[in-house]
């Protein structure tokens, strides 16, 4: 995107982001949300030289919460996600920032929960290796319940405000968290008040078992990247399964697959505009891309490698061999690194608007996905061609809202609100 022509500005401008926040809200999307990582990868080669001359996946990356923070100002209605990682961060930190944003936005807040992918992560951290695939949800799960105590802390109607008895709070409301784990001890209350949501929107995007159980406990959305409407089921009833032993009404969780439209006045257009898009990426970085996420080397590996083979490689750490086993055999490595290159491996859909939206109305309608994450080429052209072209053909099947209906996040996702 960022070397894209019809791209506007640059990341590093706040109107970079304030123009795509303002073009979703026009067309009525549920929430902007930002990933985030910490480090530049240097998986690939051991360097981090190709990541930084043709711009890997995480050559650069601003804090997205200061860019919400902002955001908060420039719309009304539009939820506003943030990425914040459980492996480097302590609860009290996303607590805090977290139920700030909720605030400040009046109940727009939403946290993608992630444990981070890689070694260089680690190293900004002070660890030699990034904690270890299953650990690292075990620690997700204490983290995120002592974040719903330090949300849940204060009652509502705790604060009182009132200037004229002079009381602020009632003590009464405010109550104490004590929390002894196996990964933290954290004694509270937060000094943040019940926020408007009572607590951000929860999103998980664990495709792995450990990561699907995880998601299936806590997440009120998960973001899934899935090739065909055979994966997307799969995912889902699976997903919705686990949901429901958990003790959770299904529909509490919304499946939402990504998708990167290219939208044309012709079908060959719209082909024409994914094949200049895709061109744009240098065919290396899909596999410098590919290494951080796994926090693996392939360089060892030739392209033409079939994935099952290297999964079955003694040098494969186990949790990389499930990852490529899930990621389909009957690619090469060559193959797979070029769709990191062109879409970070989200599928690419063609067509003109109307075919677009009879294409996610069938994805939808056949049990694919509860929603979808619309994955951008380039900003904000994608997201304006999507709100103009898409969006009018969705409605029209009754698939999609022709105003917002409540203000907040979870009244835009239909989860209904929470008990105090
Ligand atoms: C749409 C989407 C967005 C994601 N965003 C982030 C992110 O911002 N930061 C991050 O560290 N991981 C991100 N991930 C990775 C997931 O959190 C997760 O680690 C990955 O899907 C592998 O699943 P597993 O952890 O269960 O193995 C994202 C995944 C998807 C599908």
């Amino acid at each position: 995107a960022w070397r894209h022509p019809e791209t506007q500005g640059n990341f590093l401008e706040p109107e970079y982001y304030a123009r795509s926040a303002k073009v979703l809200e026009e067309g009525l999307f549920d929430l902007l949300f930002f990933a985030d990582r910490f480090a530049i990868g240097d998986q690939l080669g051991g360097s981090r030289e190709l990541a930084l001359r043709h711009g890997a996946q995480d050559a650069t990356r601003l804090d997205p919460l200061p860019i919400l923070s902002y955001l908060v100002g420039q719309t009304r209605r539009l939820g506003l996600g943030v990425t914040r990682s459980t492996t480097y961060y302590e609860p009290v930190h996303v607590a805090r920032s977290l139920a700030t944003l909720d605030h400040l936005s009046r109940g727009r807040a939403a946290w993608n929960i992630v444990t981070s992918m890689n070694d260089s992560e680690g190293r900004l951290f002070g660890k030699d290796r990034h904690l270890e695939h299953d650990l690292r949800y075990d620690r997700a799960d204490e983290f995120v319940e002592i974040a719903l105590k330090l949300w849940s802390s204060w009652a509502p109607g705790a604060l009182k405000l009132d200037r004229e008895q002079g009381i602020l709070a009632d003590p009464a409301g405010v109550r104490d968290v004590a929390h002894r784990g196996e990964w933290f001890r954290v004694e509270g209350p937060l000094n943040i008040p019940r926020s408007p949501q009572g607590r951000p929107v929860l999103i998980q995007a664990g495709s792995s078992g450990r990561g699907r159980r995880f998601g299936a406990r806590w997440a009120e959305a998960i973001f899934s990247i899935h090739g065909n409407l055979p994966a997307m089921r799969a995912f889902r009833d699976d997903v919705r399964q686990q949901v429901v032993a958990q003790g959770r009404a299904a529909e509490q969780c919304k499946i939402l697959t990504a998708v990167m439209p290219f939208i044309g006045g012709s079908e060959a257009e719209a082909r024409a505009k994914r094949d200049r898009h895709n061109a744009l990426a240098h065919p290396q970085i899909g596999l410098a891309t590919l290494s951080a996420q796994l926090n693996f080397d392939f360089s060892a590996f030739a392209p033409d490698s079939r994935l099952e083979n290297i999964a079955a490689h003694p040098e494969t750490p186990p949790a990389v061999a499930e990852k490529l086993r899930s990621l389909g055999v009957s690619l090469n490595l060559g193959e797979l690194a070029q769709t990191f290159a062109s879409s970070v491996r989200v599928p690419q859909l063609v067509g003109t608007g109307a075919q677009i939206a009879e294409q996610l109305a069938e994805l939808f309608n056949a049990g694919g996905c509860d929603g979808f994450v619309i994955s951008p080429g380039y900003l904000p052209g994608s997201f304006a061609e999507f709100a103009e072209s898409v969006v009018p053909h969705l409605q029209r099947l009754g698939l999609y809202r022709r105003a917002y209906e409540g203000t907040t996040l979870r009244e835009h996702l239909g989860l209904g609100p929470l008990e105090a």
